[in-house]
């Protein structure tokens, strides 16, 4: 472990306006090398002169980034009173109202009570259980045409789950058609684009009505049941009287929790199709515990290449690459960089290569090094049942088929999420 930062933030942050032409040139190679969306590129340009905390300049944009274990950790947790989650009038604020992921104060911590109460793994488990079938069966369409459309077919899959789990709902082939467009939508919506330079955030699309009407169908049924799905605790802690705030909770909920899991079985998907060896050792790890039958969850979880392929993943490719603050008073951006803090060439050796192999020597890489949920108060309430169902529906992918790359990797966009532009991988069923 490095040593820990002073506990205040430094009165002079190196800032990317100062950089060098050689640095400059350094960092232009990098993104020709790997390239991205334009605040990938931006964050490389940090990477030239390795900072773990620094000022981030570039066409009237200015932000603090933490990008190093102690500067993350202050933002996170130590000072996380001193931040709001977002400014009024953010894209995401505007979408997501008084949703959780965008409120601070009481109010967060008791909708977050409500969520976390209600997402308790056992009954995760149970209610994961239960929409395998419909999960199997989506996955077996997904691969009918021997080939993977990437991101799509993931995203149909985990909003499929998300949908049985946390809103006691089969997602219908008819809704699939209807919204997924729609859904798209939200989450581009929500990214960061060029309103963070100009400061006018876009107009909210009309997906996001029709969703709106959607969701409050959910909840006006969840209102009449006592089964124990979120959306039911939900109904039971705001009544009818606040509908509203509750459908901001689940379109905090819809978005936040698919478009990750996406993210994350997309990556997966991509780096095993590179690396045949490494499905075999999968295939087989998940084989002598469940041989073609569906694998049982729990027991997957103890699977330990699985987890070891999966936590790379998640290093290398943290799907929320980034948590946005704004400084309470000033209203400063400050901006944690999940992506560079994963990729922190004092942390992690070879920190750009995929490397599971990592995980299975036993090295830890200390404390707030690793943080693909978050931490502190902020810390992702769906991490369980993240981890459940893209194990679950990797593991049976494997099972089912195995993948090929049919061109170079595609790029990655930083959206909302960290987003595998449009690619397919074609699959030999078994
Ligand atoms: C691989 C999947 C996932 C990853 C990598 C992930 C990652 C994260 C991270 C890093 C944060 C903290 C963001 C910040 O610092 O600003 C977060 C927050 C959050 N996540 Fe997740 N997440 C995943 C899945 C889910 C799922 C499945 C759900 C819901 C079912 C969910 C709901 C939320 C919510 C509501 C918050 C806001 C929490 C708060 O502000 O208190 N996430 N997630």
């Amino acid at each position: 472990m490095r040593e820990q930062l002073p506990e205040q933030p430094p009165q002079h942050l190196p800032s990317t306006r100062h950089l060098r032409a050689r640095d400059g040139w350094n960092a232009l190679q990098s993104i020709l090398h790997r390239p991205g969306s334009p605040l990938m590129g931006l964050l490389a340009l940090h990477r030239a002169f390795a900072q773990d905390e620094f000022e981030l300049q570039a066409f009237g944009l200015r932000m603090r980034v933490a990008a190093g274990p102690a500067s993350v950790k202050r933002v996170l947790y130590e000072q996380a009173d001193r931040y709001a989650s977002r400014l009024e009038g953010d894209p995401v604020t505007a979408l997501f109202g008084q949703g959780l992921l965008v409120m601070d104060g009481e109010r967060h911590t008791v909708v977050k009570d409500v969520i976390v109460q209600s997402s308790r793994r056992n009954e995760l488990e149970e209610r994961l259980r239960a929409a395998l079938p419909a999960l199997d069966e989506a996955l077996h369409r997904a691969l009918r045409r021997g080939a993977l459309s990437l991101p799509d077919a993931p995203r149909r899959m985990t909003w499929r789950a998300l949908e049985a789990v946390y809103f006691d709902h089969d997602l219908t082939a008819e809704e699939e058609r209807t919204y997924l467009r729609d859904l798209t939508d939200l989450v581009h919506h929500i990214g960061p684009g060029l309103w963070l330079l100009h400061g006018r955030a876009p107009k909210l699309p009309a997906a996001s009505d029709r969703m709106r009407r959607r969701l409050a169908v959910l909840y006006q049924r969840a209102l009449t049941s006592a089964d124990g799905a979120p959306i039911h605790a939900l109904a039971r802690a705001c009544g009818r009287e606040e509908m509203p705030f509750a459908v901001d909770q689940l379109m905090t909920l819809l978005v936040a929790g698919h478009d990750t899991a996406t993210s994350l079985l997309s990556s997966l998907v991509i780096l095993l199709a590179h690396r045949p060896e490494l499905q075999d050792a999968l295939r087989q790890e998940i084989e002598g515990l469940a041989g073609r039958t569906q694998p049982d969850i729990r027991a997957l979880d103890a699977l330990p290449l699985l987890d070891a392929v999966v936590r790379e993943a998640l290093r290398l490719y943290p799907p929320i690459h980034s948590g946005l603050r704004a400084e309470l008073g000033s209203g400063h951006r400050v901006m944690v960089s999940y992506f560079l803090l994963h990729r922190h060439q004092g942390i992690w050796p070879e920190a750009d290569t995929f490397n599971p192999d990592r995980w299975q020597r036993g090295v830890t890489p200390g404390a707030y090094a690793y943080l693909p949920f978050g931490a502190g108060p902020r810390y992702c309430p769906g991490a369980t049942f993240a981890r459940l169902e893209v194990k679950w529906l990797l593991a049976r992918l494997l099972q089912r088929a195995s993948l090929h790359p049919v061109s170079r990797p595609p790029r990655i966009a930083m959206r909302a999420a960290l987003e595998h532009r449009p690619t397919v991988i074609a699959v030999r069923h078994r």
